[in-house]
């Protein structure tokens, strides 16, 4: 039930292990720390990593008479999450489904989970664009999205993953609020000085090239938590909640 949500941002990448539910959970995080009331939803069916990425992997969700309760990682209730993660039993399991069986239970996700009031909904997508995108996508037709968030790591096997991405946004007519370049150099614990450890600036050239937003780079860290402190995700945070 998207009926209380005000925004919904879907986080999308070309390639896997990109970070891009790193991404999205320093998003949720990082709006969280705003003061708004943020959910989010991991439709990775075959790596949910959300949960792991959030320490609560061995929370249960639970039903109520209106469908699914999801996880509240605060007292407060202003976090809330629901992934497939959740609902395998060990953590070694495995989804081995064809496509009608995956498209059902992301339309189950979506529908039946009651997020109540919840100011941003964050989506972490699969890697790619696969039946799960198409699935979101229609789903989400009657509510209102924002749009979409793209990530991409400098490299250019990554760069180049990430233009079948604008090209799929532009398909199925999704704003893409912009792209941001992760793990793009690496920050040193110690002086703060950043080593560009690939090639950089590569996001940043495929925005202009694409005429897309580019949102800013987030660096390789050795401490995640220490992602919402950038300045340049406090930029991202700021381009995102007044786009
Ligand atoms: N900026 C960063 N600094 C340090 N480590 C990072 C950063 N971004 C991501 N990582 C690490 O890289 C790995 C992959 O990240 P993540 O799981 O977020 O990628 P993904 O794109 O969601 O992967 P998947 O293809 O499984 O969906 C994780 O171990 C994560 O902790
Ligand atoms: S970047 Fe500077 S402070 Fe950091 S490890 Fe290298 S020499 Fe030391």
């Amino acid at each position: 039930m998207l009926d209380g949500v005000k925004h919904v941002i879907l986080v999308l990448s070309g390639k896997g292990g990109v970070g891009k539910s790193t991404v999205s959970t320093q998003l949720a995080l990082g709006l969280k720390d705003k003061g708004f009331k943020v959910g989010i939803l991991d439709i990775d069916l075959c790596g949910p990593s959300v949960p792991h990425l959030l320490n609560i992997e061995n929370s249960d969700v639970h039903q109520c008479p209106e469908g699914w309760v999801p996880v509240y990682t605060d007292a407060s209730q202003t976090l809330a999450v629901m992934s497939i993660g959740f609902l395998l039993k060990n953590r070694d399991d495995a989804i081995i489904w064809r496509g009608p069986k995956k498209t059902a239970m992301i339309r189950q996700i979506i529908n039946d989970v009651c997020w109540k009031d919840v100011d941003y909904l964050i989506i972490d997508t699969p890697p790619g664009t696969s039946d799960e995108h198409i699935t979101v996508m229609e789903c989400l037709r009657e509510v209102q999205c924002d749009g979409a968030v793209l990530v991409t790591t400098p490299q250019a096997v990554s760069i180049e993953d990430v233009r079948k991405e604008i090209t799929f946004c532009k398909k199925t007519n999704i704003k893409i609020l912009g792209l941001i370049e992760n793990m793009s150099g690496y920050t040193c614990p110690h002086c703060k000085e950043c080593s560009n450890i690939f090639s950089s600036g590569g996001g940043k050239s495929l925005a202009e090239y694409a005429e897309i937003p580019y949102l800013g780079s987030l660096p390789l860290v050795s401490n995640k938590q220490d992602i919402i402190q950038l300045d340049s995700m406090q930029s991202i945070l700021t381009r995102l909640t007044t786009h």
